[in-house]
């Protein structure tokens, strides 16, 4: 098996999947977890993952030192090697060149972790701090334009670092990188499968949940599609779910929905209609995560109420992943930063009376819908884009109201209509409209307007931890911007957000 010990990244359980990819047992652990854990364990490997700390402040996140005398090979990512460099007697410090987002690396030792790859190929990097000087043992195996040590070396120990982040998506040959690691440099076995994920996940919801009923919240999305069907075949009849029309919706979304879940789930589906308590409760409210946390509160409030009505439904079922948990709060002790409350994580209310059934927790949305093919799920449904349960919520800028909810529900439509027409729609992670909180001066028709804007966002991505703003055809942002001026009453000027994530996110609150 592979040991993770969780500095703090956002990236963890991505570290942690893409061991699994390769069919290999790993376990995430916290920074500081005992040398004696360790050594039970027996891992063939430890990776240690990346953080927000510096090594230099106080308090920032350690493990026992000894773990560089168990002779078992470490790869130490960003943090990980940075922890790695600082412990065995090198020196990081704070770099004038900070990079985030792609860095071109050029590799100039093409073994062992490099083993098999082109000699220059993009990386994706997010640190602040740079090694200055190494331990004695070390070489450097690669380089990019800002950090000259981008990657390190001990071949005599088998110890490796690596300042950029190979688990995500956007280093190209990052998971042959993993694989050369965990396969040629650990020798570990493949004998972890995703099949079996299925049948544990059924028997421990039917462990949990016994003659209990479980309250679902369905919202047509992907995951918690996934989740109900799961969740089904370990109850059966026992499952109630409940889709909230919380009034954030995009145009004609409940509709659509009540139709396409009826036909395609064969489940047990109250639609509960709370538009007015949503909007009532965000009157006023600016501050993004207060927004999040009264509509985690107000989601709970909803699916306590149904909660009410029907005898032992003592759990709430969600479809949460792990980028929901990981943005959300400190994950597994973990020295993790709060980036953003998801509502049905970190907005959830301190004192809950239902218990959460989440069985997609530790997974990624690819993960996801592969498991959704599995089950059979409707292609339709597996390959919807993301929708925050937020929703359009977090996409208004500023305060919620109906007049500027029906601004968004228009030219968030024009835009899904064009991005359809143009073949796009499953290429793309998402695509929506963003409502800014600002106005500017145009002309239409010879005459001063002084309206809103509406950013367009577009991304790439393949498990929403890392994005890319996508490269839409200037042609299509064309006829969008147009459209949106031309038939969205109240605004006059649209913008494209050429952001990836890191350092943005895919939504803007
Ligand atoms: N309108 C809603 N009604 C009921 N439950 C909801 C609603 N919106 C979100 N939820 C709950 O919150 C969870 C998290 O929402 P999220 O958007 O991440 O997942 P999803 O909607 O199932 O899938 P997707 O990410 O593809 O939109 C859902 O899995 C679901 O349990
Ligand atoms: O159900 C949800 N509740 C939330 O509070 C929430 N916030 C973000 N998202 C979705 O998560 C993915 C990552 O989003 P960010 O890059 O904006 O953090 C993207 O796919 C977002 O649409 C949410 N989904
Ligand atoms: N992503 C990371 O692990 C960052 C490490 C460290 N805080 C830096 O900025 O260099
Ligand atoms: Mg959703």
């Amino acid at each position: 098996m592979i040991l993770i010990i969780d500095f703090g990244s956002q990236f963890n359980q991505l570290i942690a999947r893409r061991v699994r990819e390769h069919e290999v047992y790993c376990q995430v652990e916290p920074a500081g977890f005992g040398i004696d854990k360790i050594k039970a364990l027996k891992p063939e490997g430890i990776i240690l993952s990346g953080g927000p700390s510096s090594i230099y402040e106080e308090n920032s996140p350690t493990i026992d030192a000894d773990i560089f005398k168990l002779g078992i090979p470490i790869l130490g990512i960003c943090y990980g090697m940075q922890f790695m460099v600082h412990t065995l007697g090198g020196k990081i410090a704070r770099s004038s060149k900070r990079e985030y987002g792609f860095a071109t690396l050029n590799i100039s030792d093409e073994q062992n972790l490099f083993s098999g790859m082109d000699s220059s190929l993009q990386c994706w990097m997010s640190h602040g701090d740079s090694t200055e000087s190494l331990p004695g043992t070390f070489t450097v195996t690669a380089s990019t334009q800002n950090t000259p040590i981008a990657a390190i070396a001990d071949t005599k120990n088998n110890f490796y670092g690596l300042q950029f982040h190979p688990e995500v998506e956007h280093t190209h040959q990052g998971k042959e990188m993993i694989r050369n690691f965990i396969i040629d440099i650990c020798h570990c076995e493949k004998n972890w499968n995703m099949e079996s994920f299925a049948h544990t996940a059924v028997q421990e919801i039917k462990d949990a949940v016994q003659d209990k009923k479980v309250i679902m919240g369905l919202s047509g999305g992907v995951d918690s599609s996934v989740a109900a069907l799961l969740i089904h075949k370990a109850i059966g009849k026992n499952l109630h779910c409940i889709f909230v029309d919380n009034g954030l919706l995009r145009k004609n979304e409940k509709e659509d929905l009540q139709e396409s879940l009826t036909t395609h789930l064969d489940l047990n589906i109250k639609f509960v209609d709370a538009r007015k308590i949503f909007l009532d409760a965000l009157e006023g409210v600016t501050d993004p995560e207060v927004k999040r946390k009264e509509i985690g509160r107000l989601f709970i409030e909803v699916f306590d109420a149904e909660a009410k009505k029907i005898e032992g439904a003592d759990f709430l079922g969600q479809g949460t992943l792990y980028p929901d948990i990981i943005e959300s709060k400190s994950a597994f002790g973990g020295p993790t930063s709060i980036i953003k409350s998801h509502h049905n994580v970190g907005g959830l209310p301190e004192k809950m009376k239902l218990k959460l059934i989440e069985p997609l927790q530790l997974l990624f949305k690819d993960e996801v819908r592969q498991l959704g093919l599995e089950l059979g799920l409707n292609e339709d449904l597996v390959w919807r884009q993301p929708f925050p349960g937020p929703g359009l919520a977090i996409r208004i800028m500023g305060e919620v109201s109906e007049k500027r909810l029906n601004i968004l529900k228009e030219a968030d439509a024009l835009i899904l209509e064009e991005i359809r027409a143009a073949g796009l729609y499953r290429k793309l992670w998402q695509s929506f409209a963003v409502l800014l909180p600002i106005k500017s001066v145009g002309v239409m028709g010879d005459k001063r307007t002084y309206d809103s804007c509406i950013a367009i966002r577009a991304v790439n991505s393949i498990d929403a931890m890392t994005a890319d703003w996508a490269r839409l055809p200037h042609e299509l942002l064309a006829r969008m911007s147009n459209r949106i001026i031309n038939e969205v009453d109240g605004v006059n000027r649209v913008v494209f957000d050429i952001t990836s994530k890191p350092p943005g996110t895919i939504e803007w609150e």
